[in-house]
């Protein structure tokens, strides 16, 4: 079988073969950079969820493979308070749906007021962190949670939500 995956994170990537090569362990990956069509810095869950959705049925649109993944990180603001979000769609070469949405922390309000005014989280980590490419290892979660959830691991709880879906969807038919 034949798995996509919707972009060139580091993080991403390692988590949908994390999960994927433990339930399908003859799986071949590719990924590939696809257009999300929402801004570089989803600013809701809304928005968020439709970048992991767009990028996922792109990959999908030939047919190419078993099912194709998208995952997009993004922020939602409850009362005063930015949270991180992340999404995740899974399309299946039969066309059905599947979405998930992953843990969500605080950031402070000192990368907050960043955000809005337009800044990216990824380069706003780096900065903070001193670091580069942060985006691709632990990312803000890693950070903001000293280590003990990393972007990835985020990133594959989300991939297990949408495997679990997928998999009771086929045993359903
Ligand atoms: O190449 P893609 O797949 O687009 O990966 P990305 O790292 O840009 O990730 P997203 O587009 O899903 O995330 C939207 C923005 O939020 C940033 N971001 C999201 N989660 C982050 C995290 O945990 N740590 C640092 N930056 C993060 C990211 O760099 C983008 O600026
Ligand atoms: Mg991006």
């Amino acid at each position: 079988m034949k798995i996509l995956i919707g972009t060139n994170n580091i993080a991403k990537i390692k988590a949908v073969k994390a999960v994927s090569s433990m339930y399908y362990p003859e799986a071949q990956f590719e990924n590939r950079e696809v257009a999300s069509l929402v801004s570089d810095q989803p600013m809701s869950d809304k928005e968020t969820r439709k970048g992991a959705i767009n990028r996922a049925m792109s990959l999908m649109e030939h047919n190419e493979a078993t099912f194709g993944i998208g995952l997009e990180g993004g922020v939602n603001e409850i009362e005063g308070v930015m949270y991180i979000c992340n999404w995740g769609a899974l399309v299946a070469n039969d066309g059905k749906l599947f979405t998930a949405t992953g843990a969500g922390i605080p950031l402070p309000e000192e990368i907050a007021v960043q955000l809005r005014s337009g800044a990216e989280l990824g380069p706003v980590m780096d900065v903070f962190t001193n670091k580069s490419g942060i985006r691709h290892e632990e990312g803000a979660i890693g950070v903001f949670t000293n280590n003990l959830v990393t972007r990835s691991v985020m990133f594959e709880h989300i991939m297990l939500l949408l495997i679990g879906q997928y998999e009771l969807s086929k045993k359903l038919l």
